[in-house]
């Protein structure tokens, strides 16, 4: 038997309710905004907002929504993350052991954590599928592994992955998709649509990263690091120089805001209505902080932002469907987890 044992690959995403109704949807959001990375005020301050504020009034419109997205095998964000775990099991192969968990409801974290007793690993690699870096997302899951591992007897080696935001195949797995859209019809304006983050949490960093935030529109390097809105905006200038999209074709923006303080700018609801008065007619939308179609994209960009659109004059708002099970997401993913290129078999192939 080898020395080694094999690598826990631990796939973690946002979560979802495990059904449709109010009930599910309201404890979804209480978990979800009871984290003190996401809502993040004082104890007390947060349970009154949650409990008796956000969680009555937004449960049942939510669960119309999900209502509206609903499978018969469940929601798409869950769909799209079982079918990602059995994609990248099968690449990485026989000395990984791939498990997926939702940060809120479930699969919880705790439970695949357990699945991976009894397979003698070495080594765990945590891969939240967030591309951009936000305490409320990424550092949530990083928290919530540590807590947990920290009541282990035997702690092995883990290796936290932090952000994905330039990886040359999530830049490709995402164009190769807006090409085929941009290849079937033509645009006028380009609008890549980030999840936003209330602008308290951006300069929360801001005694850690020296990001100047008027600068991380344009620049994006140590400094920013770690700022998630210049994160947003390198995503785009690398989206769009890979397909060939100038700057004044296309606007950064941010949307599903929450609650009345001021989120990251600018909205992507302003937007939409800024171009339209300027006259722009056929829009192509990506939402690529997010990696499979959600209740955020499908709905709120796909619908929402469409009707948006035509009712101020617009005429084509095409969403960019989300990566999803796409093949090279799946090879993004293996790359980001053994840390070298995939060789495409036919190449190796040609070369020998
Ligand atoms: C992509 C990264 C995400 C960031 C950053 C993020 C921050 C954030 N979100 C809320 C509040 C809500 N988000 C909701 C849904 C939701 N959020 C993300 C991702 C990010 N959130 C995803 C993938 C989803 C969709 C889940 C699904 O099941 O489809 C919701 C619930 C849905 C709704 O009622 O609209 C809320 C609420 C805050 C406050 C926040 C930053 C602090
Ligand atoms: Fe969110
Ligand atoms: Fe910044």
């Amino acid at each position: 038997m080898s020395k080694t044992g094999k690598t826990g690959v631990l796939i973690v995403n946002q979560g979802t309710p495990d059904s449709p109704s109010v009930p599910d949807v309201r404890k979804y959001l209480r978990e979800f905004l009871m984290d003190e990375r996401v809502i993040d005020i004082p104890y007390m301050n947060r349970w009154a907002l949650v409990n008796l504020i956000i969680a009555p009034t937004r449960a049942p419109k939510s669960a119309k929504v999900y209502q509206e997205v609903w499978t018969s095998n469940g929601s798409p964000l869950k769909i799209y993350g079982y079918r990602v775990e059995e994609l990248l099991q099968k690449a990485l192969g026989k000395d990984y052991v791939v498990k997926l968990a939702m940060r809120y409801q479930s699969p919880s974290i705790e439970e695949a954590m357990e699945k991976f007793k009894g397979h003698h690993l070495s080594k765990i690699v945590i891969l939240p599928l967030y591309p951009q870096y936000a305490s409320a997302t990424t550092g949530s899951v990083y928290q919530k592994v540590m807590d947990l591992v920290s009541n282990w007897q035997v702690i092995p080696e883990i290796r936290f992955v932090n952000s994905f935001l330039d990886h040359p195949k999530f830049i490709e797995a995402f164009a190769e998709l807006g090409k085929k859209h941009m290849l079937a019809a033509s645009y006028d304006h380009y609008v890549f649509t980030y999840h936003g983050l209330p602008e308290r949490q951006l300069h929360k960093n801001d005694s850690i990263t020296s990001c100047e935030h008027a600068n991380c529109t344009t620049s994006y390097n140590a400094t920013n690091q770690f700022c998630y809105r210049a994160q947003c905006y390198e995503t785009s200038r690398l989206l769009a120089e890979k397909l060939g999209i100038a700057e004044e074709h296309y606007t950064v923006s941010f949307q599903s805001r929450l609650g009345n303080d001021p989120w990251i700018k600018p909205y992507t609801d302003d937007v939409i209505q800024a171009l339209t008065a300027k006259g722009i007619k056929r829009v192509l939308a990506f939402a690529p902080s997010f990696v499979a179609d959600c209740l955020e994209t499908t709905v709120e960009v796909g619908r929402e932002y469409k009707e948006l659109f035509e009712e101020n004059g617009g005429e084509i708002w095409q969403l960019v469907e989300s990566l999803n099970d796409s093949p090279l997401w799946i090879e993004c993913l293996q790359e980001l987890v053994t840390e070298n290129p995939v060789v495409a078999p036919a190449k190796v192939l040609r070369v020998a």
